[in-house]
């Protein structure tokens, strides 16, 4: 939903976007921002990442106006944030810091309710709150009358999270809210947040330190270094083609690896794939295979789409045969189009045949095959269920 549709009554506003233009930023004359310029999309969630001191979290400040820049300017849907009043921001802008930043002296309920309050809301508290908590993961009966101080971490966190989303602000700013949590509880809570996003159509800008996080979450990630921006690109964009050797260093070796989501079909086909037309000899056909040290070959037509396969042993039934291969060619079991995620094909238990994967485009044309032995070296190299791995090790 949009904010002019909302009726927020701050404007015309129709659509939810985040913009730095040019943006710079010096604390006692030492730079912190170096000329950012960055779009956050409606409705995208833009994770700043990077090393500590970069300026992730001054940047974020930038938009709830906590600090203002040296020179450049910061602007939501087109207009500046400065025209923004800021008695209507905690209604327009939500924010999660870290550990939830929960004002201690009010309970679970009554930090949702000053938030809905502050952002004009007067309807209905009681069941927004109720709704809110649930949806965070929260037992209202149990938690509404809680303080802080009597809830754990991630409760408090929830809360936080709660009280941000509350308002239904169409953009929230989350400062490294997950960074005190254990990993269970982080994962349950960056997945609410995602739900929360989608739900609202939120615009989100969330500073994290983690890579891992950032990839879950994220649909851009934003790398800061020293100030600058180095990288602003998509997940599997950042990790297939890290732009700088730092940006390389912060994702590490195999976070792509560990990602098999992001793995491709077409990045695992091997480029030499033989194939044989449906009229060719048998004798033909053997001795492409010996030549290729195979046991099989994908049969094509004269356009290159994808008929079938012929194995040695099928053929070598018919050796004397002065036939052509057309009666021996069997079905493809494997197919997957060039942009199949690793992820989809494990799931489709695509490792369980020995026989090569047909990887085809949108003309069930053939584009390469990929290897068995490929194929179970990346579930060993990738955070699989170790279940999965070992079937395939021993199919
Ligand atoms: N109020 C301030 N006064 C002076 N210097 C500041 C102030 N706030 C931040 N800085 C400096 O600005 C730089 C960037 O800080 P910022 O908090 O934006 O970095 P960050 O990338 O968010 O770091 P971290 O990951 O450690 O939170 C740091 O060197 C910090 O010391």
């Amino acid at each position: 939903m949009t904010g002019l549709q909302q009726g927020r009554g701050i404007g015309l506003i129709s659509v939810d976007m985040i913009e730095f233009r040019n943006v710079t930023l010096a604390y006692r004359d030492r730079p912190v921002l170096r000329g950012i310029d960055l779009t956050v999309p409606d409705r995208e969630l833009c994770a700043l990442i990077g090393a500590s001191g970069s300026g992730k979290t001054t940047l974020l400040k930038l938009v709830n106006r906590l600090h203002a820049p040296d020179s450049g300017e910061v602007l939501v849907d087109g207009r500046p944030v400065t025209e923004f009043p800021l008695a209507r921001l905690p209604g327009f802008i939500g924010y999660v810091v870290q550990e939830g930043g929960l004002f201690p002296h009010l309970s679970a309920s009554e930090n949702i309710r000053l938030a809905l309050e502050l952002a004009g809301k007067t309807e209905a508290l009681e069941r927004r709150i109720d709704e809110m908590l649930e949806l965070v993961g929260l037992d209202p009966a149990i938690h509404r009358d809680a303080y802080p101080a009597e809830l754990s971490g991630g409760q408090r966190q929830r809360v936080g999270i709660a009280r941000a989303f509350a308002p239904e602000p169409p953009i929230v700013l989350m400062d490294e809210p997950f960074s005190a949590l254990d990993p269970v509880t982080r994962t349950s809570l960056q997945d609410a947040v995602v739900r929360l996003k989608e739900a609202f159509g939120k615009t989100v800008l969330f500073v994290t330190h983690d890579m891992d996080e950032a990839i879950r979450m994220a649909d851009r990630i934003c790398v800061l270094e020293n100030g600058r921006i180095v990288q602003n690109a998509a997940p599997e964009e950042i990790l297939k083609h890290p732009a700088t050797a730092g940006v390389r260093r912060f994702i590490g070796k195999e976070k792509l690896w560990q990602n098999p989501d992001l793995i491709r079909a077409e990045e695992l086909t091997a480029a030499e794939c033989p194939t044989i037309r449906p009229d060719r000899s048998v004798r033909e056909a053997l001795r492409t295979m010996k030549a290729f040290e195979t046991e099989t070959l994908f049969v094509v037509s004269d356009e290159e789409r994808l008929l079938g396969r012929v194995t040695a042993k099928d053929l070598r039934a018919r050796f004397f045969l002065p036939t052509s291969i057309a009666r021996s060619v069997r079905p493809v079991e494997a197919v997957v189009e060039r942009s199949t995620t690793f992820e989809a094909m494990v799931e489709r238990e695509l490792y369980r045949s020995d026989a090569p994967i047909a990887v085809v485009d949108a003309d069930e044309k053939l584009l390469g095959s990929i290897e068995h032995a490929t194929f179970l070296a990346m579930m060993s190299r990738s955070v699989l269920p170790k279940g999965a791995a070992q079937s395939g090790e021993a199919a």
